[in-house]
């Protein structure tokens, strides 16, 4: 008997490198999709990948994995791309510009070569760099060109915020804006614990002159480079931060998150992708969420869209 037809959900990632696989592993725990397309310069180890992947389906979620090219994008709900190169100890993530533009420029135009209909998901960094000239490249509408963004630091400010005042990170509601990178901005002002504004909770008056607080924003900025140092790349956060953005798409969510998003006038800025918070759905972006930010706020997320402008002018001549 035939039973009701679902919705096939078809992911494919372009890079199984560290996030790539970290990501696919994730989505096989998580069962947010049905099918995982993973595409990868270097075949075999793509090839490796699906199946290492395949063998946990059992004690995984129900889902098909397996390896192929381009023309998978063409009705593919979402594409990731975590292809490219990442940072060695030192390097910033800007430093990568020239190198993965070039990159990007290549898959860009064989994902748009097959009609891709859906949306793509860019995490590869400079991230906010590479999400506005995806856009540029493929030509597609703004909402449907997404950059993970401040997704990972901002789950980074709220794991720390928990730890340091014992509540649930789930229970603490915060924002990282701006850059992905060594620019962005912790937005105080709207820190909230439970509902309580964190000047209340805590008592504290002026955050940037607040130790604990500075010290824990600090470590949120700098935390790739620390863990880098120790370990040579970041992976199982940005992995599991790839997997909340898809189920945001796929299941229509209507979920407020941190990601780079093309902005038009919101904030003062104009023709930029940077983390801003912003309602996702099955059809990309759906809004700009606009904080009410302090003058200072304001001023570090002004300076941060100044650097960003400057490096998608570097990419851009990159792939001239
Ligand atoms: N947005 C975020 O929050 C984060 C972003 N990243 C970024 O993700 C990117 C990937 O990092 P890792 O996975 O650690 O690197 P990796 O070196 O482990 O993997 C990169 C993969 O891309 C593949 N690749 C290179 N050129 C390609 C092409 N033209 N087509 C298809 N595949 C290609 C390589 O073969 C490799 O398998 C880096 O740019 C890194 O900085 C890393 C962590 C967090
Ligand atoms: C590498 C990187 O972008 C991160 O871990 O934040």
């Amino acid at each position: 008997m035939a039973g009701k037809k679902t919705k096939l959900r078809k992911v494919v990632i372009i890079g199984t490198g560290f996030v790539g696989t970290s990501y696919a592993y994730a989505l096989l725990n998580q069962g947010v999709v049905n099918e995982l397309v993973l595409i990868d310069l270097d075949r075999e180890k793509a090839e490796g990948e699906a199946r290492d992947l395949n063998h946990g389906m059992a004690f995984g979620n129900p889902m098909r994995i397996r390896t192929g090219d381009y023309e998978e994008c063409h009705n593919a709900d979402l594409v990731v791309i975590t292809a490219g190169a990442n940072q060695r100890p030192g390097e910033t993530r800007l430093d990568l510009v020239s190198k993965n533009a070039q990159i990007f420029k290549g898959i860009i135009n064989k994902v748009m070569d097959v009609d891709f209909q859906g949306i793509f998901l860019v995490a590869t960094n400079p991230v906010d760099i590479l999400t506005q000239l995806t856009k540029e490249i493929s030509g597609l509408p703004k909402e449907r060109v997404i950059g993970s963004g401040t997704i990972l630091d901002t789950a980074r400010f709220r794991y720390l915020l928990g730890e340091h005042f014992e509540v649930d990170p789930r229970n603490v509601h915060a924002y990282i804006m701006g850059e992905h990178g060594d620019s962005e901005l912790p937005v105080w002002s709207h820190v909230q614990i439970g509902g309580v504004p964190l000047s209340k909770y805590a008592g504290i008056t002026d955050f940037d002159q607040h130790e604990q607080m500075k010290a824990i924003f600090e470590n949120v900025r700098d935390a790739a480079y620390h863990i880098i140092k120790r370990k040579g790349a970041t992976y199982y956060g940005i992995g599991l931060g790839l997997v909340r953005l898809t189920r945001a798409v796929l299941n229509n969510e209507n979920a407020i998150v941190t990601v780079s998003a093309y902005l038009e006038g919101q904030y003062g800025l104009e023709d930029i992708y940077i983390g801003v918070p912003a309602i996702l759905n099955e059809n990309g972006v759906r809004e700009i969420i606009e904080l009410n930010l302090t003058d200072k706020e304001q001023e570090q997320l002004r300076d941060s869209a100044k650097i960003l402008k400057e490096m998608v002018e570097a990419g851009r001549e990159a792939i001239k």
